[in-house]
């Protein structure tokens, strides 16, 4: 079994096309990570996710630790097993979601102690009981345990926000439990401050990590504010690792993004869409409850092979949203994801073949295109 590593197969500009090679098989790069917050991709069988292309999904700390609890997801073998998932498995910390989702949390230097949103019983998380959640559910990529301040800040309140992450980030280190195709992602913090940013990659390379995440964005600066943070810290990352911006985006976010060097994403906009009848198209986005789809026997997508777009009409869509019936957050769920992982596909063909700004500029004229 190969270690776990990054190879880069062709650069075009500053984006890359690569391959993550892990203990639970390979997957290219540029990648959109489904997320599946509590072992499931909402909505979705993981035979629907398989064939989207989806190579790699998300699974969360905070949640799987609340319910069914960490400790019995690996008594019944781990999350791989438990949600019929045989590919690589990246876990979130927890800290993002305790600072959004948990009630009644205090933080100190060593950790943070927050109320369960579910039963209100109360927990505690720390660099070292993160790690070792991760560790229980046999995640193939863990994540440090960081904490993301929320934007806008001062600048003195973000430089100590990430200081602290950065004595956290060594503590996960430390609690890493190597093993062969695992590996442990360190997360960049600093804001939107350039030398905030450059203190922390410097701090995350001394420490040394499998890849390195870019945290502390996507949290409602903006896109001008992201690429601006994207275009002076990504230069300053290791070349031969993976990068990860987390908790992005929309498809134009995503396109800006892998031209300035990122190479793995993730967004929840895919998904919370496909439940409320929203869907993505090389035309934009369309809303399945607008009356004006109601007799329409055209797919969502002429370009699309997702079960929605092959077997069914946007007027079935449309009834199905408005009759609220399971399937129709199912069935565009599937879409979704399938057009965020054709995007991705295209993105990366198109880097191996040196034409990403040709597939830039028509994308982009796309998107601000007029519905079929
Ligand atoms: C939306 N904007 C956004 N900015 C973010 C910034 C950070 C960050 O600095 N540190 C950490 N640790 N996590 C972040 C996250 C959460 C991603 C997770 O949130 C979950 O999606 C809901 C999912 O959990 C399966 C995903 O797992 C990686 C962010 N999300
Ligand atoms: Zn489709």
């Amino acid at each position: 079994m190969s270690r776990f590593h990054w190879t880069c197969e062709s650069t075009d500009g500053d984006a890359r096309a690569g391959m993550l090679h892990t203990a639970h098989g390979p997957v290219a790069t540029p990648t959109f990570m489904p997320v599946g917050t509590v072992g499931t991709v909402k909505a979705m069988t993981m035979d629907a996710v398989r064939s989207t292309g989806a190579g790699i999904v998300l699974g969360n700390t905070y949640h799987l630790m609340l319910r069914p609890g960490a400790e019995r997801v690996r008594a019944l073998g781990g999350l791989h097993r438990f949600m019929d998932w045989s590919g690589p498995i990246l876990t979130d910390s927890g800290g993002f979601q305790v600072m959004s989702l948990g009630a009644l949390r205090k933080l100190d230097q060593d950790g943070v102690t927050f109320r369960s949103h579910i039963d209100g019983s109360y927990h505690r998380l720390t660099p070292e009981i993160s790690t070792d959640i991760q560790h229980a559910l046999d995640a193939t990529i863990t994540m440090c345990f960081d904490e993301c301040p929320a934007l806008p800040a001062a600048p003195d309140a973000i430089a100590a926000s990430m200081r602290l992450s950065m004595r956290w980030a060594a503590r996960s280190r430390e609690a890493f439990v190597p093993r062969t195709g695992y590996g442990q992602f360190g997360i960049v913090q600093g804001g939107t401050e350039a030398d905030l940013r450059a203190e922390s990659v410097q701090a995350l390379t001394d420490i040394g990590f499998e890849g390195y995440a870019i945290g502390g964005l996507a949290v409602g600066e903006g896109q001008e504010l992201m690429f601006a943070t994207l275009d002076t810290t990504v230069p300053l990352m290791p070349r031969n690792a993976p990068r990860y911006l987390m908790g992005v985006g929309t498809p134009d976010d995503l396109l800006g993004s892998v031209q300035r060097g990122v190479d793995m994403f993730d967004c929840v906009m895919p998904t919370r869409a496909g439940r409320t009848a929203r869907a993505y198209t090389e035309r934009g986005t369309l809303n399945l409850r607008n009356a004006r789809h109601a007799t329409d026997t055209r797919p969502i997508s002429p370009h699309c092979d997702c079960l929605a777009c092959s077997r069914h009409s946007r007027a079935y869509l449309h009834h199905l949203f408005r009759a609220n019936e399971i399937l129709g957050p199912m069935l565009l769920t599937w879409h979704n994801i399938a057009y965020y992982q054709r995007l991705m596909r295209q993105i990366r063909e198109a880097i191996l073949e040196g034409r990403l700004d040709a597939l830039a500029t028509s994308l982009r004229a796309e998107w601000a295109a007029e519905d079929w």
